[in-house]
């Protein structure tokens, strides 16, 4: 089984009106032509065969325009179309039938909202042997037929009624014939292709559509479409922005000076810790690691391995920024707050944002380092220990959805 496509999109439109763009289907619906997103449903569909676009003589180099994108692994060709849907119909499945095509599914270009799951519905039910397939929904509005004179005359019983969609699809002889038939007794009056086939007494299977596969019919129809894809394409093109927050605080005993942010200060106390304790520096490597989910310094450092013991935690903080860097990570900024008592920040803030400029590789004006005491309260403001508080932010490649 081989299932070529006819799309028909030689139409010019007249309900929806007249655009610079063109009739409806070359339309721009979330920034593209409605055709190109119709076409490529079915091109990227794996079980797609030959496919006949129907065009307007006039619409050449629009369809042109916007079909150039799309990478076809199966073979487009295009036919012009006739005055009615039913002639354009007929002009596709000429040129479809010396193809390898077995079956067809035949479908307006004007309905760009079909997917992949309807499709593979119209495959199975040809691989369960039906020779016509509808898909369709059931009516749920009450129906009502109405006079010449306006008035509402009768409640029409909606159990058994269907709305069809497109793609309606068919054994491809089949189909063909009796288009043929119905054109030789210019019969035209027909507005889709399941009506022929009952017609000429083709069996149709009825099987689910779609809510989404609406036809675009009327420019509220188009200004719709567009407001839906162009806010959902909105949500899916949104930058990867992420930030970490990192927290960390070492004791103060009796030395010689502390080091934070890789600057070693003078002081009458160091701060103890396995590594040279910058907490300044581990606050930041636990905020970059945060960004991408990569657990904190301890996973990476543990505290039981001999080999940090000393260690200049500039090796603690490169090595978050290669995790990050490897993860598709751009560093935008980082912003360290000390809390300290003593000994006073500020104459060093300048190089400990250098130092992290430098390590980040990133401009100083996206490293900040501020400091605030503790107001003599608690732990800090007894001078027994230093804490820090740190958060950066890094942009991912690809998109946040
Ligand atoms: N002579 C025609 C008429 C219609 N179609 C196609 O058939 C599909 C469904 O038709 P419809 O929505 O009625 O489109 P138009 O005929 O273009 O619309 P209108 O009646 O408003 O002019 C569309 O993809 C349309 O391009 C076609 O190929 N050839
Ligand atoms: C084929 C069709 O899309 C089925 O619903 C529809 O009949 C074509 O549109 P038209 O407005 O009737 O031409």
């Amino acid at each position: 089984m081989t299932i070529g496509v006819v799309i028909v999109a030689a139409g010019r439109g007249e309900r929806a009106g007249a655009s610079t763009e063109g009739p409806k289907q070359y339309r721009l619906i979330g920034g593209r032509p409605v055709i190109t997103r119709t076409l490529e449903t079915f091109l990227t569909w794996p079980k797609c065969g030959p496919v006949v676009v129907v065009i307007h003589p006039e619409d050449e180099m629009r369809f042109a325009a916007a079909s150039q994108d799309l990478h076809a692994g199966v073979q487009v060709m295009t036919t012009f179309g006739g005055k009615t849907r039913q002639k354009s119909v007929l002009e596709g499945l000429k040129m479809l039938v010396p193809t390898e095509a077995t079956h067809v599914m035949i479908h307006d270009a004007a309905r760009p909202f079909l997917d992949h799951d309807l499709l593979e519905r119209i495959a199975q039910g040809f691989a369960q042997g039906h020779e016509g397939l509808l898909p369709a929904l059931p009516v749920t509005d009450t129906l009502k037929r109405a006079g010449a004179d306006g008035l509402a005359h009768e409640t029409v019983p909606r159990a058994s009624l269907y709305a069809a969609q497109t793609p309606q699809s068919f054994l491809l002889t089949a189909i063909r014939t009796a288009h043929e038939k119905a054109a030789a007794l210019r019969r035209d009056d027909f507005t889709d292709d399941a009506s022929i086939a009952e017609w000429a007494g083709l069996p149709v299977h009825v099987i689910e559509g779609s809510a989404d596969n609406i036809k675009l019919t009327v420019s509220r129809d188009i200004a719709m479409a567009d407001a839906k894809l162009s806010q959902t394409e909105a949500a899916t093109n949104l930058p990867d922005v992420r930030t970490g927050n990192g927290y960390d605080v070492h004791q103060l005993v009796t030395g010689d000076g502390v080091t934070l942010c890789g600057v070693f200060i003078p002081h009458d106390q160091k701060l103890s810790g396995h590594s040279d304790a910058d907490v300044a520096l581990h606050a930041l490597t636990d905020a970059l690691l945060a960004t991408c989910g990569a657990g904190d310094i301890g996973d990476h450092f543990p505290p039981s391995d001999m080999q940090w013991r000393g260690a200049p935690s500039k090796i603690f903080l490169d090595h978050a920024v290669k995790i990050v860097r490897e993860r598709g990570g751009t560093v935008m900024n980082a912003d360290i707050s000390l809390i300290a008592e003593a000994p006073k920040i500020s104459p060093h803030r300048q190089t400990m944002r250098e130092n992290l400029a430098a390590i980040l590789g990133i401009s100083l004006d996206r490293c900040s380092v501020k400091a605030t005491t503790n107001e003599t309260i608690g732990f800090i403001g007894r001078r027994e220990g230093i804490a820090a508080i740190a958060t950066a932010t890094v942009v991912f490649s690809g998109t946040a959805a």
